[in-house]
């Protein structure tokens, strides 16, 4: 049996074998959480023309003045300001010709038609054009997501469609005899399957469009059949199985297929036992079926993958040092992904780090990276970690 190997080998080695689909233009509200396959480019300026950033009045030079109009968004004051003249503004509006500067409403007070300040204008709450972007920039680089910011930014640079990679299609088998596809009637040899929908839901998240399937018994024909089925993905996710009991039977089944082992084992817990194969253009990947073991190759491997597919540049997750709030314990034999909850003392990793414990994973806001025979961690120390789903809420 050959060693595994290290996470970033396995990484690389997985996304080289793995190319992005057919560019494809789309209206842009609907290419969420899709990747630019082409520069996104500014067909305008942003703001086209001076703008008021403020409710006021535009003015020229010193007050007091004479009232002679209103500018609104949308509808400006068609003649220049000369010394001596205002006019009412919008936020938005255009700022009339020769106007200098703003008046805001606050610091404004109006006897009829005259206008006079209790503090100076400000030229500063114009809105110069151009200040966003200008018409040629390069709003969004091909490999960018789109998310509802950069939806935004393409609408305001003047683009209907953009064009981006078509989804992925991602096929998603779990495999377990004693697996039960509906929880709420367990015979008491079984258990519930969760690792399809839990498996399926981050594809998803990652920008795959996902074909369930299973569970599937742990049975080799059953398991060809099942990938024969899966025939049109460009990536399919095996979760169970992947490890060495007479029943893990992924590896062979997917040799019968017709797959070639790319490599098999990572120095990783949990989830040594991921499997990488291919037949032509479609990859396999089989996660070692304990939950956790799932989640986190899910995690590391699956959804790098489908960002791949999907023509994301970037597709790995990045760990962001954050401080310990409780000690931590020598790292072991493999580098160690440790579920942990993020407090505002710091990172606390959960007490039972055991690969089939839901609890603590769905309790966890990172993972601790935890190298190979690390020292003992004290209380303070920065540590990796990735952020994982929702994170950015408290
Ligand atoms: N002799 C050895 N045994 C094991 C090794 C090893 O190196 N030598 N590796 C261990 C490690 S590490 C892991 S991880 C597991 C992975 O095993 P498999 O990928 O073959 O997964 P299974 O045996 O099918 O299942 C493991 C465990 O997870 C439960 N499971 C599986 N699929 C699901 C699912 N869809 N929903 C819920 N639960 C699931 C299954 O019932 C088992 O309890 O192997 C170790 N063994
Ligand atoms: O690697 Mo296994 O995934 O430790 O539990």
């Amino acid at each position: 049996m050959t060693p595994p190997i290290d996470l970033e080998q396995a990484q690389a080695r997985l996304l080289a074998m793995l190319r992005s689909g057919p560019a494809i233009a789309c209206p842009v509200g609907e290419a969420g959480g899709r990747f630019l396959a082409k520069p996104a480019i500014a067909r305008r300026n942003n703001p086209p023309k001076d703008l008021s950033a403020m409710d006021g009045y535009a003015t020229i030079g010193d007050g007091p003045w004479e009232l002679v109009g209103e500018a609104r968004a949308g509808l400006p004051f068609a003649k220049a300001l000369s010394t001596g003249m205002a006019v009412r503004i919008s936020t938005g509006a255009h700022m009339p010709t020769c106007a200098d500067a703003v008046l805001i409403q606050e610091n404004a007070r109006v006897e009829g038609d005259t206008l006079f300040a209790e503090e100076a204008p400000d030229p500063n709450f114009i809105r110069r054009a151009g200040l966003d972007f200008e018409a040629n920039d390069v709003l969004i680089e091909p490999g960018g997501p789109l998310g509802a910011a950069q939806m935004a930014l393409a609408r305001a640079g003047g683009l209907a469609k953009i064009v981006v990679h078509e989804v992925p299609q991602v096929a998603v088998v779990e495999v377990g005899d004693e697996l039960c596809a509906d929880p709420s009637i367990c015979a008491p040899t079984q258990i519930p399957a969760v690792n399809g929908a839990m498996l399926a839901s981050m594809a998803r998240g990652a920008g795959a469009d996902v074909s369930p399937h299973g569970p599937v018994a742990d049975d080799a024909d059953a398991l060809v059949e099942t990938l024969w089925e899966a025939r049109d993905a460009a990536l399919i996710v095996i979760s169970g199985g992947a490890s060495v009991g007479p029943h893990d039977l992924v590896k062979p089944a997917l040799e019968a297929a017709g797959f070639t082992i790319d490599f098999w084992r990572v120095a990783i817990k949990p989830g040594k036992p991921l499997l990488v194969a291919r037949r032509g253009n479609t990859v396999a990947l089989g996660l070692p079926g304990n939950p956790v073991s799932s989640f986190v190759t899910g995690f590391l491997f699956m959804a790098p993958a489908i960002r791949k597919l999907a023509g994301a540049a970037a597709c790995l997750p990045r760990a962001v040092p954050l401080p310990l709030a409780a000690p931590l314990p020598a790292g072991g034999k493999r580098r160690e992904f440790l579920r942990a909850t993020w407090t505002d003392a710091g990172v606390i990793a959960a007490e039972v780090q055991d690969s089939s414990a839901l609890l603590p994973l769905a309790r966890a806001d990172v993972l601790i990276d935890r190298p190979a025979g690390a020292d003992r961690s004290d209380t303070g120390a920065f540590v990796p970690c990735y952020l994982l789903e929702n994170r950015a809420y408290a």
